[in-house]
């Protein structure tokens, strides 16, 4: 049976870091860091991440500013709050809680965001600074992919990483990061032939396409790491269930090492964001 990877764990024992680091910013500037969460509509999954956000935010010492708006707001009205955030100081990071309804440009609306506050790195200037290998605002998920990666096999050099899914928000991130930590990196997606036989080629498997139980045994390298970032909800027998992208009963019995869903990458991606929050803060202190 592989070793499975605690998200929960890695998760805790950031946010302890975070916490105190947190203490330190406050004696050192005299101010608190304060992060604004924005929901749009009233999608009960992003509901429950908001409100996961903002406990978390409150527990480390962060001060958390909750914008909640209607459904039909207009794209207008959406750019104005966030410009209003941009201009207050008191507030060192945004994120808009994403997916947002389907008359909202995602990608406007997050390019409206001050790259310094965006804490989610999805502004195309911190989406830049990453290819390129230039500091910036590193997106939540990937990066606590990485660490987990790392503390589970140390340096990563040479390895052979799969990335499944070419996504904004984990895939081209997450192949990115993997690329800067010297390993060789490739994409597969819908339109790769064989997808099979590429994923079982791979040492370090990253499953980010939203599929539920789409990886099995037969794609895995005997020993492989495998990071599965799929949350897909199925209500069975009127119960609310998570699955992967990987179907870990089978693919726990092949890989080296696997980190489960629920309580894998997920628990990883708020405690990422409140580290990034701190880290705006700490941008925009004067030197
Ligand atoms: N603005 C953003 N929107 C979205 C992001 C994001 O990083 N920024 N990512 C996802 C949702 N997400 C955070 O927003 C997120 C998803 C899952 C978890 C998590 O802890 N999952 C738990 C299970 C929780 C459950 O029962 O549903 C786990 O995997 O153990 C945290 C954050 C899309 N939108």
């Amino acid at each position: 049976m592989a070793q499975i990877i605690d998200g929960k764990k890695a998760s805790a024992k950031l946010l302890s870091q975070v916490a105190g680091d947190v203490i330190e910013f406050k004696a050192k500037h005299g101010i608190t860091p304060g992060l604004a969460v924005v929901l749009v509509g009233d999608d009960p999954a992003s509901q429950v991440y908001v409100r996961n956000k903002v406990q978390r935010a409150e527990q480390v010492g962060i001060r958390s500013i909750e914008h909640r708006l209607d459904a039909n707001v207009s794209q207008a009205e959406l750019n104005a709050l966030v410009d209003e955030l941009n201009a207050n100081p008191d507030v060192h990071g945004i994120l808009v809680q994403l997916p947002l309804p389907g008359h909202l440009d995602e990608d406007r609306i997050v390019d409206a965001i001050a790259p310094s506050k965006d804490v989610d790195g999805f502004h195309s200037l911190n989406v830049a600074a990453l290819a390129t290998g230039k500091p910036g605002l590193v997106p939540c998920t990937p990066q606590g992919s990485m660490t987990m990666l790392s503390e589970t096999l140390g340096d990563l050099t040479g390895l052979h990483a799969v990335v499944i899914g070419r996504s904004n928000i984990v895939g081209k991130p997450m192949a990115a990061l993997l690329l800067q930590a010297n390993c060789t990196v490739t994409m597969v997606h819908s339109r790769t032939r064989d997808i099979a036989s590429v994923c079982r080629q791979a040492d370090i498997l990253v499953a980010a396409v939203g599929v539920p139980k789409l990886v099995k045994a037969d794609w895995v390298k005997p020993g492989a790491t495998v990071i599965d970032v799929g949350i897909n909800v199925e209500i069975i027998d009127g119960a609310r269930k998570l699955f992967g992208d990987v179907d870990f009963a089978s693919v726990s019995e092949v890989a080296g090492a696997i980190t489960p869903v629920p309580g894998g990458v997920g628990p990883m991606t708020i405690a990422n964001l409140l580290a990034n929050t701190l880290q705006a803060a700490e941008s925009q202190m004067p030197v």
